[in-house]
C-alpha cells in the first residue's frame, strides 16, 4: 500500500491512514507500505534549495528547519505520544543533517543535482519514521526502511533515476523477512546508487516506489492510496462531474499518466503490468469506495473513450526547412543532437510534404532543445526553429478507439464547434490516445468539451 503526499498531510490524515493499515493487518494480511513526504513537504525542500544556492546572504535556513521541526513536531506528538521523545529525537538528527547540507549549498553557492536530491529526500525520511511511529502506538510492528535501505537500486540520473533490474533481489531479501512480523514502513521518492549515493525518482515518484517493492516482494496487489476515489474520467478538479473509472487498462492508465493524470507516476504502472500484479487506486478519505482496478485490456468495459487529460509546461518547437524534403539523415541528425542533450520528446509529429517536425517538450528541456537543434541547423539540415511556450498537449484516452472509425472526426468537429484551434496533433500507431496541442488559453476549455462530446460523465 501505498500513501500518498495528500493521504499523510496532518495528524487526522495519519490516523486515517493507521486505522486503514491497522484494519487489514488485523485481517491478517501481510503488508508493506511506502509512503510519501507530507503535502507540499518536497515543493518546500526545492524552494529553499533553489533560494539558498542563490542567496547573497544570510539564507533563512534556521526558520526553514524550525518550521519543518514543528510540522513534523506536532504530528507526531499527536499521533504517536508515548514515542514522542524518541522519534523527536530521530526527527532533530535528521534536521541536523539537512541543515548541514544547506549550509554546505549556501556556503559553495552550488547546488548540484546530487546535493538537490539528498536534500528532497528528506520529506519521505521524516514522514515515514512518523507514520511507522504511530503504527506501533496503535500495536501494529512497525520498522521504517529508506529507499536505500530498503533495496531500491538505481542508475544515476538525478532527479529522475531509474530502477535497476537487480533492485528485486535486494528488495526481497530486505523487505520480505519482515512482512511475518512488522509492517515495514518505507521511504518512497527515493533510491540509492550501487555506491550508495542518493537518488530520486522524478516528482510523484513514490508511486513508481510502490510499484517496484510491490512486484518485487510478489504482492498479491499494490494499492495506491490517494485523496480521489479512483482513475476518473478526466482530472475532477477541473471537470466538476468527472466520473470514477471502476477498470482501466494498464495501457490506458500508462497513457493518463503520461499526459499529466497525476494521480498515478507513469513509470508505476509498467512494472505492475509486466508482472501481472493488479494495480487499484484508492481513496483514504472514502476507504469503503471500491476505487479503480488496472487490468488487461481484456476486462475491459466497451466505451471507446475513457478520459480525457491535459498536460501544461509543455512547449511546442516547429523546425522548417524545404532541406528535409526527401534528404535522408535529417530525422537521424534531429533526433540524435536532442538525444545527446538528453531532451525528452514528449509528442512528434510531422506533415507529409516533409519539410515541417513539430515536437512537444517538457518547459525544463526547451533550452536544452533549442541549443541541440542550432546545431543542427548550423549543420544546414534544418532552416528554421520556432518555439511556443504557450500551449498545453490534451490527449483523449481508451483502448477501444483501436479500429473504432469516427473518433478522430468527432474531436475536430467538437473542437471547431467551439472555435478551438489544434495546432499540433499525434496518434500513435496503437490508436490508445490520440493527442493533440491547443494554445494554453483553450486547454480547460478543450478538455471539457470532449469530456462532455464523449459522455464521459454518464454511466456507461
Ligand atoms: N484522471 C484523473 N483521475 C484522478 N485524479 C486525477 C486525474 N487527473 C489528475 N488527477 C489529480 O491527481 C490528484 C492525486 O494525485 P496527487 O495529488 O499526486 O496525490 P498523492 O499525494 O496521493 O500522490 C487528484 O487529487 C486529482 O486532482
Ligand atoms: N514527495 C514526492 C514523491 C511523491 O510521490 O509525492 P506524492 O505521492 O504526494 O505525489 C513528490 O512530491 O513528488
Amino acid at each position: 500500500m501505498k500513501f500518498g503526499g495528500t493521504s499523510v498531510g496532518d495528524e487526522d490524515c495519519i490516523d486515517r491512514v493507521v486505522g486503514i493499515i491497522n484494519k487489514h493487518h488485523t485481517a491478517g494480511n501481510e503488508l508493506c507500505v511506502v509512503v510519501s513526504a507530507m503535502a507540499g513537504v518536497t515543493d518546500q525542500l526545492h524552494a529553499i534549495a533553489a533560494e539558498v544556492e542563490g542567496s547573497r546572504d544570510d539564507p533563512p535556513i534556521d526558520t526553514f528547519i524550525a518550521s519543518m521541526r514543528a510540522r513534523h513536531g506536532k504530528v507526531l506528538q499527536a499521533v504517536a505520544p508515548g514515542e514522542y521523545e524518541t522519534v523527536m529525537g530521530v526527527i532533530d538528527e535528521r534536521l541536523a543533517n539537512l541543515k548541514n547540507i544547506l549550509m554546505a549549498v549556501y556556503n559553495l553557492r552550488e547546488l548540484t543535482a546530487r546535493s538537490r536530491d539528498y536534500i528532497i529526500s528528506f520529506g519521505e525520511r521524516l514522514s515515514a519514521i512518523i507514520v511507522s511511529a504511530a503504527l506501533r502506538e496503535a500495536g501494529v510492528p512497525s520498522v521504517a526502511l529508506n529507499g536505500c535501505e530498503a533495496g531500491i537500486r538505481t542508475n544515476g540520473r538525478h532527479g529522475c533515476a531509474e530502477v535497476l533490474p537487480e533492485s528485486s533481489t535486494h528488495i526481497q531479501s530486505r523487505v520480505v523477512p519482515l512482512l511475518s512480523e512488522s509492517v515495514p514502513v518505507v521511504m518512497g521518492y527515493m533510491g540509492c546508487t550501487g555506491d550508495g549515493i542518493v537518488t530520486t525518482l522524478g516528482r510523484s515518484g513514490s508511486d513508481y516506489s510502490a510499484a517496484i517493492v510491490g512486484t518485487a516482494i510478489e504482492a498479491d496487489e499494490i494499492w495506491i492510496w490517494t485523496d480521489v476515489d479512483g482513475v476518473m474520467t478526466a482530472d475532477p478538479r477541473l471537470i466538476e462531474d468527472a466520473r470514477v473509472l471502476s477498470s482501466v487498462s494498464y495501457h490506458e492508465a500508462m497513457e493518463l499518466s503520461f499526459f499529466g493524470a497525476k494521480v498515478l507516476h507513469p513509470r508505476s504502472i509498467e512494472p505492475a503490468m509486466q508482472k501481472g500484479v493488479p494495480l487499484r487506486v484508492k481513496n483514504t478519505f472514502n476507504p469503503d469506495a471500491p476505487g479503480s482496478c488496472l487490468v488487461d485490456a481484456s476486462a475491459q468495459d466497451h466505451r471507446v473513450v475513457k478520459a480525457i487529460t491535459y498536460i501544461d509546461k509543455v512547449s511546442l518547437i516547429n523546425i522548417t526547412g524545404a532541406q528535409m524534403v526527401g534528404r535522408p539523415g535529417v530525422a537521424r541528425a534531429i533526433f540524435s543532437a536532442l538525444g545527446e542533450f538528453e531532451v525528452n520528446i514528449m509528442m512528434i509529429s510531422q506533415g507529409s510534404s516533409e519539410a515541417n517536425i513539430s515536437l512537444i517538450v517538457d518547459d525544463e528541456h526547451l533550452t536544452a532543445a533549442l541549443a541541440a537543434l542550432n546545431e543542427v541547423m548550423q549543420r544546414g539540415y534544418i532552416r528554421e526553429v520556432e518555439h511556443d511556450r504557450n500551449v498545453v498537449a490534451v490527449a483523449v484516452v481508451g483502448v477501444g478507439m483501436a479500429g473504432t472509425p469516427g473518433i478522430a472526426g468527432r474531436i475536430f468537429t467538437a473542437l471547431g464547434r467551439e472555435g478551438i484551434n489544434l495546432m499540433m496533433l499525434s496518434q500513435g500507431s496503437s490508436e490508445v490516445n490520440v493527442s493533440f496541442v491547443v494554445k494554453q488559453a483553450d486547454g480547460q476549455r478543450a478538455v471539457r468539451v470532449l469530456h462532455e462530446e464523449f459522455g464521459l460523465a454518464e454511466e456507461s
